[in-house]
This record gives C-alpha cells, structure tokens and sequence, in this order.
C-alpha cells in the first residue's frame, strides 16, 4: 500500500493518437517543497505535465490531488481545485499589457493584495505594468507567467522550463523566487538545467522512454552515477 501523497499520480500511461509516451507512470508528490521532473529531450516531461493539468486525457491510471480523483475533472476544474500551471509556450496573452495580464490571472481571486505580492515577488513587473507584455524579455516573460499562475492562489504550481529563454542574471532571480515558494505551496519544476532544478526540488524523478528511470532525494539523485546516462541526448 502507497503512502497517501498531495498528489499521487498511481499507473498512469498516455499519449497522443495511437502513440503511447507515458507508461505506468506512478510518482508520489508531497505537500509542500519542490519536485523536479528531468529527463531528455522526448523523454515525456512535458507530456506528463500535460496529464496532470487535464489538456491530455490519460488513457489508464489514477490522478488523485489531496484525495479527489483528477481523472474525471476538465482543465478548468483542476485549476479551480488548486492547480497552477506555466506552459513552456505562449503563457502570456502577447498583445496586453502586464497590468492587463495580470488582471485576467486575478479574475477569479478576490484578495485584492494578490497582485501586490506578485509585484514584491518580481519588481521589474511593477517597472513595466503598462507595457505589452509580447515586448518583455524572456526573463520578465516568463515572471509573469510565474505570477500570473499565482493569482489562482494554487496549492500546486507546475512549471515546465522556466528558465528556457531566460539571460542568466534572471535565471538566479526566478531560481530564489521559485526556492522560497516551495515552502510554502508544492512546486513542480521540469528544467534542462540540473543545478537549478536540484535546488529548488527536494525530491526529483527522471523520465527515461515514457519510464522512471530514477527517483529520490534531490541529493541522491544529483550523486547516482547513473543520472547522466538518462540526461544525455
Ligand atoms: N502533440 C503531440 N502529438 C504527437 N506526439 C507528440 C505531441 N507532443 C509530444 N509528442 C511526442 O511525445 C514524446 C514526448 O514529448 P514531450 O514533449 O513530453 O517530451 P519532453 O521530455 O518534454 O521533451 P522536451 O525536453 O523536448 O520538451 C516525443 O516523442 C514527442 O515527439
């Protein structure tokens, strides 16, 4: 018998038409602290990712987050049971403003000090609020992808590359910010960079062909000999 996790994600295959990415995925995810999600390029990160926030159905297995079946709920659904999730791709409407964008992520919030608390956690957002947000760096981007997630106030943020893109000045800022929430909420970090991901994650899986290949304490798993085999292309 498995022990009861935040997130217990229990014999999980998907994929898309007829081909199969993910094979009896089961991963325990805690309630709080970070989870980093590696692997090679292919090897069904993002798809797991995917899985989890219901844009692809899973075609066998459980879902099941703080004891709901996942399963069964839509995209929408999973948001409103605490899920946050920053896509690799298009996480800002490119044509609004910052402001504007992140007044559409607070749509549903009504702590009118959640946008002041994504400001203090970015304050280069609260320099650039007026300007469209297709104009930012990829940096600045993908803050306010991180922020705008956080609006929906989740008790679970995943992020699939959050620094892909990013000058590396940005990277060590976005790394801290992403550091300090998984104290506080359970953060799911798929990243190419393995230091940065090993020091937000306490825990950390590693997806080989669909699989896990590996999984443990961020430590352990940084210290495997066997981890670059499953990290090369
Ligand atoms: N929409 C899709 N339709 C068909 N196959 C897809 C689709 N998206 C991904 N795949 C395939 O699923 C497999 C896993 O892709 P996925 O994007 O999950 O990998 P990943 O580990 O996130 O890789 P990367 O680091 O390159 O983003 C790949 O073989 C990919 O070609």
């Amino acid at each position: 018998m498995l022990k009861k996790q935040f997130l217990d994600i229990r014999h999980l295959d998907a994929g898309y038409g007829r081909s199969q990415v993910l094979f009896d995925l089961t991963l325990g995810i805690p309630w709080r602290g970070g989870v980093a999600v590696l692997g090679r390029n292919g090897a069904g990160k993002t798809t797991l990712m995917k899985a989890i926030v219901g844009e692809l159905p899973s075609w066998r297995g459980e879902v099941v987050l703080d004891g709901q079946d996942f399963n069964r709920l839509r995209p929408e659904q999973r948001v409103r049971a605490g899920i946050g999730y920053v896509p690799q791709e298009h996480s800002v409407f490119a044509r609004l403003s910052v402001r504007d964008n992140l007044a559409m992520g607070s749509l549903f919030n009504t702590n009118a000090s959640a946008i002041d608390r994504v400001l203090t956690m970015f304050p280069k957002l609260g320099h650039r609020l007026d300007q469209v947000a297709g104009t930012l760096s990829g940096g600045e981007r993908k803050m306010l992808a991180i922020g705008r997630a956080l609006l929906g106030d989740p008790k679970l943020l995943l992020l699939d590359e959050p620094t892909e893109g990013v000058w590396i000045g940005v990277i060590e800022e976005i790394t801290e910010r992403l550091t300090e929430l998984a104290k506080e909420i359970t953060v799911i970090i798929v990243e190419q960079h393995l230091d940065l991901a090993l020091r937000v994650a306490d825990h950390a899986y590693v997806l080989d062909r669909g699989r896990v290949a590996l999984q443990g304490a961020a430590g352990d798993v940084r210290g495997n000999p066997e981890l670059l085999r499953y990290l090369a292309p």
